[in-house]
């Protein structure tokens, strides 16, 4: 199977005064999970809705396999998505639910019946899903993405509200499509969240593009940390000022940045300097996440 690519151009929303989205442009490549990242309000949920004809753009276009996703026989065969786990009706069954949007996937109630095995509702499939708790939803909303197989699913937040094994269940589901070719788009306002399990980030930020990469060179830019201690805190302030790295005070040491703990060590061992402690602190990818973040707002 190989999936359509997701695409956006030059894509722009605005809801009054507020700019949503603003001049987006990136794509999304089968056979990979591709995290689209950014802090609360930067315009995932609004991207993603123009991506599946839900909002129409005010500027720019939204392309699944190279064309919109309404103008697709079959939309609902090209790209499953899962947007709002919580628009479910309360008073239907979970089967229910899914035996509603068969029709419009194309599929009968047989797969209906195995896809609510397969997200783990078997045993809740007659309950209302008004008595559903927040991963439970999630779960069914996947299932009705997944309604009619097919080869680009786009979820956001998915791993809201599933417990630490839902969400090692959810990534290698996610993984798993990606090497049978499939396209994946999943949202998320925690790189954390995403990082084990996405293969590309897109990056957003008040509505604009602010990285878009392999996590391989995302992981690049993150600097790597030392912490550094010594008895004679004047000394290693002046060993580390003469190199002229950067660093803060961080308790009763330093925090030198941009510099490996073994040079560190090897230019105070030159000096004579004795160290009690000396560690390295690989920067997290959340900071770097937030700094990259904060700098475009
Ligand atoms: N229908 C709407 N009417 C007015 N403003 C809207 C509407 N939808 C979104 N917005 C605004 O657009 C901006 C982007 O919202 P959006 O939901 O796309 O962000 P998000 O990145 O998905 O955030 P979150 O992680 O909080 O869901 C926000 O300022 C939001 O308040």
């Amino acid at each position: 199977m190989s999936g359509p690519t997701l695409a956006v151009e030059d894509l722009g929303k605005s809801f009054g005064a507020v700019r949503a989205v603003d001049g987006l442009s990136f794509a999304v490549r089968p056979g990979a999970v591709t995290g689209f990242l950014g802090p609360n309000g930067a315009g995932k949920t609004t991207t993603l809705r123009m991506l599946l004809g839900l909002t129409t753009p005010s500027q720019g276009r939204a392309l699944v396999g190279g064309r919109p996703y309404a103008e697709h026989p079959v939309p609902a065969s090209v790209v499953g998505a899962a947007l709002e786990a919580s628009s479910f009706h309360p008073g239907r069954s979970g089967l229910a639910h899914l035996e509603v949007y068969a029709g419009q996937a194309g599929v009968g109630r047989a797969r209906c019946r195995e896809l609510i095995d397969f997200v783990g509702l078997g045993p809740a499939a007659e309950r209302r899903v008004g008595g559903y708790s927040t991963g439970m939803r999630q779960r069914l909303a996947l299932a009705t993405a997944l309604l009619a197989d097919p080869p680009a699913v786009v979820l956001d937040e998915p791993a809201n509200g599933l417990d630490p094994e839902g969400i090692r269940w959810m990534r290698g589901l996610l993984r798993g499509f990606a090497a049978e070719g499939r396209t994946v788009l999943v949202s998320s306002h925690l790189l954390a969240e995403v990082q084990h399990t996405v293969d590309d980030v897109v990056i957003i930020a008040r509505g604009r593009l602010v990285h878009a990469s392999s996590l391989a060179e995302l992981s690049e830019l993150a600097e790597p940390e030392t912490y550094v201690e010594s008895p004679d805190p004047a000394a290693l302030a002046a060993l580390v000022g003469g190199r002229g790295w950067p660093h803060r005070p961080d308790g009763a040491g330093l925090v030198v940045t941009g510099v490996l703990a073994a040079d560190v060590g090897a230019a105070a061992y030159a000096a004579g300097i004795e160290l009690h402690q000396l560690a390295s602190r690989g920067v997290g990818l959340e900071d770097l996440f937030l700094r990259l973040t904060e700098e475009a707002s």
